[in-house]
């Protein structure tokens, strides 16, 4: 039977599935792993167990694409080159990303990969939300918000339409992705207006372990009074900082929320967590001129009705008005009847946009039950 195996290295860890091909994807296994080198093993367990059936495509998630890959593709040496240069611009997704393109491609030569990126989603910002104020000649070199978590929102707008009806999910929409990473993105007529993350998964909302937009002078403060490298600045704005930092214990929200009540530095970090989503929510609702729809997803968005009706309580001036007993359920929609707008919880499936982009770039589904080969081998697979 032909499969396909999905594999999306995020920012904590590795997650993976395998779909059975086909008009509907049928999930077969999906996990979790810690770091890319225990993903490599689990990759080869499934396939000792016969997991992997006949693997017939592997979708990858590539968090940055950079200016010029702004739709999915297949994977060849001249994507890899090309993608090897950004690492720099996301060393916190990218290098582990192009790791398991290499250790697939050896596992299994010849079987066709694809790139899904992140910043996809966010190709068409009008110019004033991706310009970032620079000398111009920074803007030539590529320099701009990009946006990311972009796979996340292509999934929730294709969710939002299955659900809500396509009338809905054209209107003004913010999706708020809370997990790890968060960001939020402002989507109108099913188009990303703006987003919170910018030139690099670091910017937008503090995060577990990331800043999120910071005065830059701070940072030209620690690189005078503390001398620190690139190296030293990189690791410090992107894994000690966000909850991390701020609590002295802890990135993850759950563990945080539990212990709040004893330890008010993991009480402060979540408050600095739930206002500033909820400031950059009147944000994005003013880059869309009003809202109509809120969705919370990610592991936070999808998990935590506490945090959910921290964010929301100070929303109500423009129509956000929780339901308590819908929100603590973890409902579909969780905003009260009367409000005027609806906000909702969607799971987002990572994994399953990304088989499907793999089966729509490669008509996965075999011609003929039982051949490797897909139409389009025409260009040379990694
Ligand atoms: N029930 C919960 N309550 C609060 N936070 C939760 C809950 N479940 C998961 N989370 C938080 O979700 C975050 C991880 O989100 P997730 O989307 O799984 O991350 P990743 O970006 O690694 O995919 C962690 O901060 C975790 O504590
Ligand atoms: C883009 C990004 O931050 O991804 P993750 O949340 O998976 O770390
Ligand atoms: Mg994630």
């Amino acid at each position: 039977m032909p499969h396909v195996l999905v594999v999306n290295a995020g920012s904590s860890n590795v997650k993976f599935a395998v779909f059975r091909a086909g008009a509907a994807l049928q999930e077969v296994a999906r996990g979790k792993v810690e770091g890319a080198d225990s993903a490599a093993a689990v990759l080869e367990q499934l396939e000792e167990r016969g997991a992997l059936g006949d693997l017939v495509g592997v979708g990858h998630r590539l968090v940055h694409g950079g200016p010029r890959h702004t739709a999915p593709a297949l994977v060849t040496p001249e994507l890899v080159r090309d993608l090897e240069e950004l690492k720099a611009l996301d060393p916190t997704h990218l290098p582990a990303e192009l790791g398991l393109i290499d250790a697939v491609a050896k596992r299994w030569p010849g079987v066709p990969q694809v790139a899904c990126f992140d910043t996809a989603f966010h190709r068409d910002l009008p110019a004033v939300a991706r310009t970032l104020p620079i000398p111009r000649r920074y803007l030539d070199q590529g320099v701009r918000r990009y946006g990311f978590h972009g796979i996340s929102y292509e999934y929730l707008l294709a969710e939002l339409v299955r659900v809500a009806g396509a009338e809905v999910a054209h209107g003004r929409v913010i999706f708020a992705h809370l997990g790890s990473g968060s960001s939020l993105a402002a989507v109108r007529n099913g188009t990303c207006v703006d987003t919170t993350m910018g030139f690099t998964p670091a910017g937008g909302l503090v995060m577990g372990t990331r800043t999120g937009d910071l005065d830059p002078g701070v940072l030209v403060h620690l690189l005078r009074s503390e001398g620190l490298n690139a190296e030293r600045l990189d690791t410090l704005v992107n894994r000690e900082s966000g909850l991390r930092g701020l609590s002295g214990t802890s990135s993850d929200l759950r563990e945080l929320l539990t212990n709040e009540a004893a330890d008010p530095r993991a009480a402060e970090a979540v408050a600095v967590y739930c206002y500033q989503v909820r400031k950059w929510i009147g944000a994005m609702a003013a880059a869309l001129g009003g809202l109509d729809t809120l969705v919370f997803s990610g592991g936070i968005g999808e998990n935590s009705p506490d945090v959910r009706a921290r964010i929301c309580a100070g929303l109500s001036f423009f129509g956000v008005q929780l339901a308590t007993e819908a929100n603590a359920a973890g409902a579909p929609i969780i905003s009260s009847d009367i409000a005027p707008v609806v906000v909702r919880v969607i799971p987002t499936d990572e994994e399953v946009m990304i088989a499907r982009t793999v089966q729509r770039l490669s008509n996965a589904t075999p011609p003929d039950e039982g051949t490797r080969e897909w139409p389009n081998r025409s260009r040379t697979p990694c």
